[in-house]
């Protein structure tokens, strides 16, 4: 039976290819969390911090996706430099022995995130655009469906970081300059590969017309099949406005602390 290969390990493999191959890999989990997410109505009371007095002043997502990451923390979750929490301050410590996980960043990558702007755009940008007005009352699984979004957004941004490095050791002269310099415009050129922009953002705007599609037994077309559960349009925007600029932020601040 064919079966994917294993993934090669980053320390043995740390190439350009390999890490595309994997922002490739985790476009089918953001889609696939878009299109959960987008089962249930806006559900708006799972993001007013001032309905539900006994959660202290915050919304039931944010109790959802604290109360998430400490029991992740404890099973181990952010041992992985690919992980990046959206509450680091006060996780618990695992329970469990770290697991050897390949160390391939540079030491000051735990200083970098911006969790902070992902969320923001998540909940006031992305949700407006995939989700109808209305509430069902299913606020848990909301935050459950919003939770897997957000992790997979983050995991794919915070990437950049590999995406970094990788650049780094191909061309280590031209990125050591602009780094000594403090040069963001510099570095950002640098980086940014207008074509392979342009396949990433053809590409999801393809898979979310393909995952997304309504599948029927009937040969023809009908109206129900040409929906589509995500509008495919708003998942290329999303790669573009938000996805793309932000693992940008998070390669130019990696690199311009690489030397340090
Ligand atoms: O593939 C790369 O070289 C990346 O840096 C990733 C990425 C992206 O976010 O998809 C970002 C910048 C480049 O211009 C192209 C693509």
């Amino acid at each position: 039976m064919a079966q994917e290969k294993a993934p090669p390990s980053p320390s043995q493999d740390l190439t350009l290819e390999w890490v595309r191959d994997a922002l490739v890999r985790q476009e089918d989990s953001i889609v696939f969390a878009l299109i959960e997410r987008a089962r249930f109505p806006c559900n708006a009371p799972a993001y007013n911090p001032s309905l539900f007095p006994q959660l202290g002043g915050r919304s039931l997502v944010e109790v959802f996706v604290r109360g998430a990451e400490g029991l992740q923390a404890k099973c181990g979750r952010y041992q992985n430099p690919e992980e990046v929490p959206f509450f680091p301050d006060d996780l618990p410590a695992p329970l469990i022995t770290a697991y050897n996980f390949p160390q391939v960043l540079h030491p000051i990558s735990a200083s970098v995130a911006v969790s902070d702007a992902i969320w923001y755009m998540y909940f006031n940008d992305l949700l407006p655009l995939i989700t109808v007005e209305g509430e069902d009352g299913n606020y848990a699984s909301t935050a459950a469906s919003d939770l897997i979004c957000l992790q997979a957004l983050s995991r794919r941004i915070h990437f950049g970081k590999f995406v970094a490095e990788v650049k780094y050791r191909d061309a280590p002269l031209d990125y050591t300059t602009a780094i000594h310099a403090k040069d963001r415009d510099a570095l950002m050129k640098l980086l940014t590969f207008e074509a392979v922009e342009e396949m990433v953002k053809r590409r999801v705007k393809k898979k979310a017309m393909v995952f997304g599609q309504n599948v029927t037994l009937e040969d023809k077309d009908s109206d129900a099949a040409s929906q589509y559960k995500v509008d495919p349009s708003v998942v290329a925007r999303l790669y573009e406005d938000w996805v793309i600029p932000f693992t940008k932020v998070v390669e130019v601040d990696y690199l311009l602390r690489r030397l340090d």
